[in-house]
């Protein structure tokens, strides 16, 4: 059996994840098609525990509507790895303003700078502010950590909730990067050499709350613009029944993805188009805000919860002698009859060649979360706003 490979479609393919050794064939073949031609799908069945779900998306509107002064307390401003809490009109895409405010979380790692100038960039990733240890192979609270928040007090239970969803759809990631693995003709492990070193490595979340605007008449604004996700693979959450998700096809048409019950959405990101020599296709996408009416504000905010599995930071792609893939002859011939990808409306995160990952991350960041660049960042800050922070 194998693969049908379009070069443009008009639909996002649904994907049962296998449960038996029958279905493993045919979800590779799908997975196969998904990963050069849509670059996008939702997953049914996925092993991750409904009730891990349904626990973290019951805080999402609690989280929202703590009083602001709180969620000041973790904002993202003060984190040189861009986690914690971006309140609403600072967030940029394009040079755009987008009309959500979240807060970034992250699997626990520390900060892997050593204080050198020249490697500042390693300090894009470090400890969440929503905090948590990884021991020995399993998450650990310690009632001795430095106080993080929101505080137990003010929110009680939600730290546990993170913990939890970020542990199952991190295993989800690990199973998933297997499965690409293999179906790209390479083995299970072909893609290991570039998460095997934990200690580089962080994956990373955030939990999303797109208002209705306030004012306007049934125009949809930009929740987020169009941008293609950095890592290997993205894991979504809808967790509200908002349509709003698109996907861009090579023709240059947007296409819902809007959420079906029981789903996660899974895309590819930059840095595994880059590693595979461009068969998997990042995806352009972005997302509206619903619409401004009235109807739309008493339904209230669209929640998401995006989760980016990473790529060791050090990793940089055009050290081919290190990170060069041989693939098969008719993976090859798949992604020719796909044909190249063609230009969309997204450009971001075009250095995996040049740069070490961890620092193509640095520069999307600092491009997204310009007052957090220029705060920590300041040089690398001047040279993407020459004259100042967006308006
Ligand atoms: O909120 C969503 O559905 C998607 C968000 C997204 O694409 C992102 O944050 O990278
Ligand atoms: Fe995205």
């Amino acid at each position: 059996m194998s693969s049908t490979v379009v070069s443009d479609f008009s639909s996002i393919p649904v994907i049962s994840y296998p449960t038996s050794f029958e279905d493993h064939e045919k979800f590779i073949i799908a997975l196969q098609n998904a990963l050069i031609s849509t670059g996008f799908f939702y997953l049914s069945d996925a092993p991750v525990p409904p009730s891990t779900i349904s626990t973290l998306v019951s805080y999402i509107p609690k989280l929202f509507a703590l009083p602001q002064t709180e969620k000041d307390k973790f904002a993202m401003i003060n984190s040189p790895h861009f986690l914690g809490y971006t309140k609403l009109g600072t967030e940029f895409t394009k040079g755009k303003v987008d009309w959500r405010e979240q807060v970034d979380i992250a699997t626990p790692m520390k900060s892997r700078w050593n204080g050198e100038e020249e490697e500042r960039w390693m300090n894009v990733w470090g400890p969440s502010q929503v905090r948590s240890f990884f021991l020995g192979g399993c998450y650990i609270r310690r009632n001795d950590a430095p106080r993080k928040y929101p505080d137990e007090s003010v929110l009680p239970g939600f730290r546990d909730a993170i913990i939890n969803y970020q542990s199952e759809v991190t295993k989800l990631g690990n199973r998933l990067i297997k499965y690409i693995s293999e179906a790209l003709g390479l083995g299970p492990d072909g893609l290991a050499k570039f998460y095997d070193v934990q200690e580089k490595m962080q994956h990373r979340g955030k939990i999303v709350s797109y208002p209705v605007p306030e004012t306007g008449d049934g125009e949809r604004g930009q929740g987020v613009g169009p941008h293609f996700d950095a890592g290997f693979l993205t894991i979504l959450l809808q967790a509200s029944p908002h349509p709003g998700l698109q996907v861009q096809n090579l023709s240059g048409e947007w296409i819902d993805a809007s959420p079906i019950p029981g789903t996660f959405v899974v895309n590819f990101g930059r840095a595994l188009e880059f590693a595979t020599q461009g068969i998997v296709r990042a995806t352009s996408h972005r997302v509206l805000s619903p619409p401004a009416t009235a109807e739309w504000r008493k339904i209230g905010p669209r929640y998401s919860v995006p989760f980016f599995h990473n790529i060791d930071m050090c990793v940089r792609m055009g050290d081919k002698e290190k990170w060069r893939l041989e693939f098969p002859e008719h993976i090859l011939r798949l992604r020719d009859a796909r044909g190249k990808l063609g230009n969309t409306d997204s450009i971001n995160y075009g250095e995996f060649l040049t740069e070490p990952s961890g620092k193509v991350q640095l520069f999307g960041r600092i491009k997204s979360h310009p007052d957090v660049g220029e705060r920590h960042y300041p040089e690398l800050f001047n040279q993407f706003f020459p004259n100042g922070l967006p308006k």
